[in-house]
């Protein structure tokens, strides 16, 4: 199998701290992972890392074969496709715009559409936004969508483009509990395709881990604590030390739920 990441001793240092250590990590074409960890474990800079918008101190990083010092980033971008909150944040930029236009935006990655569309690329924006369930609201102003339509077009622009990886960050925040299923369901139906794109799902929440995710990679403190298939990862014993706070997991439909087994001392952490 092809190699879609490939970290190798990566560290990252900023103001004197070690923020990402030593990190050995490597993502084959077929899988989907989840960047599991707690508040301020790395997951962010993690993905600076790999999208090069920051250098690591040293080790070695390639992503699609391409090794990051000898290729040209602006490339190797464009073959990612990236749900962020910080884009949604920036929605006043996106005033004016309809649902189907918002994901049209993403054939450019450009805020807007400052490009020509070809009758292919509106016909997949319509295609998409069909796809996420988004039909009766395609027309309508990012301003009158629910939080979780909102997720869905942002979701499907960052697919606009075809891309060969998907970074969804933390898409969930915001949601109700049925919106959040149905982001989720969308996601898992996504990807659980054949030749999908690879899926890097960022959250906090192991039982966000659809069942299309196949791997994890747990962080502590910046430090790779566990990674590899789900089920070798998502353990009571890794997610208790990750979490510091003792985890009982039980799977149910193939996704992991959480239980805190003790919730004595949990203020004092
Ligand atoms: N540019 C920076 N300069 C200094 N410290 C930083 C910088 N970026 C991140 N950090 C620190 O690195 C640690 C990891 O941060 P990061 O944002 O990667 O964690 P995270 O897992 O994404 O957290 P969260 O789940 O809260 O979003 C934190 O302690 C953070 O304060």
């Amino acid at each position: 199998m092809v190699n879609v990441i490939k970290l190798e001793g990566v560290n990252w240092e900023r103001d004197q701290k070690r923020i990402i250590q030593n990190i050995q990590w490597e993502v084959k074409s077929g899988e989907h992972w989840a960047i599991l960890g707690a508040n301020g474990s790395g997951k962010t800079s993690l993905l600076k890392l790999i999208t090069g918008y920051e250098w690591a101190t040293n080790g070695k990083i390639t992503v699609f074969g391409e090794q990051f010092g000898q290729t040209s980033i602006l490339e190797i971008r464009k073959r990612i496709g990236w749900l962020s909150a910080s884009l949604e944040e920036r929605h006043r930029h996106y005033n004016g715009l309809t649902c189907v236009d918002i994901i049209a935006s993403g054939r450019h990655a450009s805020i807007g559409i400052h490009e020509e569309l070809s009758d292919h690329d509106v016909e997949r924006a319509y295609m998409l936004a069909d796809q996420m369930g988004l039909s009766k609201v395609k027309e309508a102003q990012l301003g009158t969508l629910s939080q979780g339509e909102r997720k869905k077009t942002f979701y499907a622009r960052a697919l606009m483009a075809a891309p060969e990886m998907v970074i969804v960050d933390e898409p969930t925040s915001g949601l109700d509990l049925l919106a959040r299923e149905q982001f989720l369901n969308q996601l898992h139906t996504h990807h659980q395709k054949e030749r999908s794109p690879t899926l890097l799902y960022v959250t906090h929440y192991p039982e966000e881990i659809v069942p299309a995710v196949t791997h994890v990679l747990l962080l502590k403190n910046g430090e790779a604590l566990a990674a590899g298939p789900k089920k070798e990862v998502l353990t009571n014993d890794y997610l208790s030390e990750a979490f510091d706070v003792p985890i009982h997991v039980a799977w149910r439909d193939e996704r992991p739920w959480i239980q805190i087994s003790s919730l004595e001392n949990i203020g004092s952490k």
